[in-house]
């Protein structure tokens, strides 16, 4: 049917030399790409025959031509099983998808991110989360990647202290609580690792994130907090953010009331930073410091010394793991052929909703209650990454770039925005991910059977859906017609589904990275810079304007009259 459409674009594309890196400095978006075109054209001309029904009838061997088992090479054993067969492609359709991926030159820009170039170009660094768990692998030529290996150290030496009760706090108790202040990617990695790897935690270590500058995150943690056996970690790469600095002076606060002595602070407040004098300003000592480097984006962290949380709460070994996992889908990523390469699959099938069909959102449904903050955690790492139009060269894209992430653990969505993804207006690509087996096979694991039967029913119903003809014969004669049309389920909504054995460290680090690559993919191709945040700079400057005129309301000057009217409601209303 698709012979027109022809997998040879891929091949010829192979067969064209790669471009030197100023071709692309001089600014081709990606709807220039001839891939981009006739992948356009495809989408014209046939799309009303990429019916998922016909697709799987027409060819039963679908399931097994797009889905990939990965099995990690190297390190703790992880396999897992991506099943893109759901999704309205054929093969000439994902051969283009996959030139495309070639013509904007991923392959080349993958190997420059691995060997440390600077392709965060707008802040001239380099982009090494990879150097956090790479255990001397890879060769990576950036000042700071040779002492990974002693943060680490640092982060086992300093966990094992406090995890065995050898630290003591300043009445000499061991540390009973830690709390990670911290926000952004210096909070959500942590908060999201520590829930999904629970089963692996030091159960009598209460572990607490504080993040919102709205005073009742603190002021409620505190509260189950005693200070004789809590430990701060103050997680900042920049140590200048309002919210983490202010949240960490009212805890010092808090603290010192109890203490009095400004020395006592040393056994309770650690910091992760890039920024030493800031640290030492805050009066936390560079002992007491955990490192790490400019070229850790703050969504990538979690590998760096802003996992110290993740280690104390599950253990170094358990954190090493993790970080292991994450290595073998570097190398699998790196090393891969485009065709079999998960992040590059997931990547080329997002494109094609996204910037084709005109998909505004992507959820991420994991059937695991310990992923139940995956969907947040990828908030950030997605759309502040790719949520960006001007390209690298300064281009304003005229296409879309990164999708809305979204979503919940199952079965919990499929009691909310479920009706909607099956039978609303919009097209909504979605992967269900989930893990064979539980652990917590309580009830001798029919929880986790009834979990897994919807989570393998939802992908089907969305892609099948249920006929005119199907309903009416339910519902026998005398049925009236707007009855009939409600309980129709168009189907052909596409998704990707995702598993793996069980849900351990090693396995959760190659899910992560699986994603950070796929989330690479796509801003290569668009372009763009994925390893900026400018678009979190403005509001901040603004606040920082209007909370110097909060005072009086003649200080609130040159606002619009919404934002007036606004801050002069507040200046009304307030009691202090
Ligand atoms: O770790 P920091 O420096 O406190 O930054 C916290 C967060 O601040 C901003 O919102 C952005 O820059 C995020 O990428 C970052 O994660």
């Amino acid at each position: 049917m698709y012979d027109d459409i022809g997998p040879d674009v891929s091949e010829s594309f192979l067969e064209t030399p790669l471009h030197p890196p100023t071709t692309i400095m001089s600014g081709k978006l990606a709807s220039e790409y001839d891939s981009w075109k006739k992948l356009q054209h495809i989408y014209d001309s046939e799309r009303s025959k990429l019916i998922l029904k016909d697709l799987f009838a027409h060819d039963p061997d679908r399931f097994s031509k797009f889905s990939v088992d990965y099995a990690s090479k190297g390190g703790p054993d992880v396999t897992m099983l991506l099943d893109y067969s759901k999704n309205l492609i054929t093969q000439p359709i994902l051969d283009t998808l996959l030139s495309l991926i070639r013509e904007a030159q991923v392959e080349s820009y993958r190997d420059k991110m691995f060997s440390g170039e600077h392709i965060n170009t707008s802040e001239d660094r380099a982009v090494l989360h990879v150097a956090l768990r790479n255990f001397n692998d890879f060769q990576i030529q950036e000042a700071g990647t040779e002492e990974v290996a002693s943060v680490l150290e640092h982060i086992k030496v300093f966990s094992e202290a406090i995890r065995s009760g050898e630290w003591k706090g300043y009445t000499g108790k061991p540390i009973k609580t830690i709390v990670n202040i911290g926000i952004g990617g210096s909070d959500l990695g942590p908060v999201m690792v520590t829930e999904a790897l629970k089963p692996y935690s030091k159960r009598d270590l209460a572990a607490h994130f504080v993040s919102n500058i709205d005073g009742t995150h603190v002021a409620e943690t505190l509260r189950v907090c005693d200070p004789e056996t809590t430990l701060f970690i103050i997680a900042s790469k920049t140590f200048t953010t309002q919210e983490t600095i202010t949240n960490a002076e009212s805890a010092k606060d808090w603290f010192l009331q109890s203490a009095k002595d400004k020395a006592h602070v040393a056994k309770h407040f650690v910091a992760l930073s890039t920024n030493t004098k800031a640290v030492t300003a805050f009066g936390i000592s560079s002992e007491n410091m955990f490192q790490f480097w400019d070229w850790v984006g703050g969504r990538y962290s979690l590998w760096s010394a802003i996992g110290l949380s993740i280690a104390l709460v599950i253990g170094y070994n358990n954190f090493e793991q993790l970080l292991q996992g994450a290595h073998a889908m570097d190398k699998h990523f790196k090393e891969t052929p485009l065709e079999k390469n998960v992040p590059v699959l997931l990547a080329a099938v997002g494109i094609w909703y996204n910037d084709f069909y005109g998909s505004q959102t992507h959820a991420l449904l994991p059937y695991d209650q310990y992923l139940h903050k995956f969907a947040d955690y990828f908030q950030q790492g997605d759309m502040e990454s790719n949520g960006k139009t001007v390209t690298k060269n300064g281009h304003r894209v005229n296409y879309e770039t990164g999708p809305i992430i979204w979503g919940a653990a199952g079965t919990n969505g499929q009691h909310s925005f479920y009706q909607l993804v099956h039978q609303g207006t919009k097209l909504i690509p979605a992967d269900f991910i989930a893990p064979t087996t539980t652990h917590n096979p309580i009830a001798n694991s029919k929880h986790h059977r009834i979990l897994l039967s919807n989570f393998f029913a939802q992908p089907e119903a969305l892609a099948f859906g249920k006929t005119e003809e199907q309903v009416k014969k339910e519902l026998g004669s005398g049925a009236s017609e707007a009855l009939i049309k409600s309980k129709v389920f168009e189907g052909n909504k596409p998704s990707n589904s995702i598993m793996f054995p069980l849900l351990t460290p090693a396995t959760l680090g190659a899910l992560i990275a699986m994603y950070e690559h796929k989330i690479f993919v796509q801003g290569v191709v668009w372009g763009i810079n994925s390893f900026d945040q400018m678009g979190v700079e403005l509001g901040k400057v603004l606040a920082k304007n209007i909370l110097a005129q909060l005072e009086k309301p003649e200080d609130v000057t040159g606002h619009d009259s919404s934002t007036t009217g606004l801050i002069h409601y507040y200046q009304k209303y307030r009691k202090e």
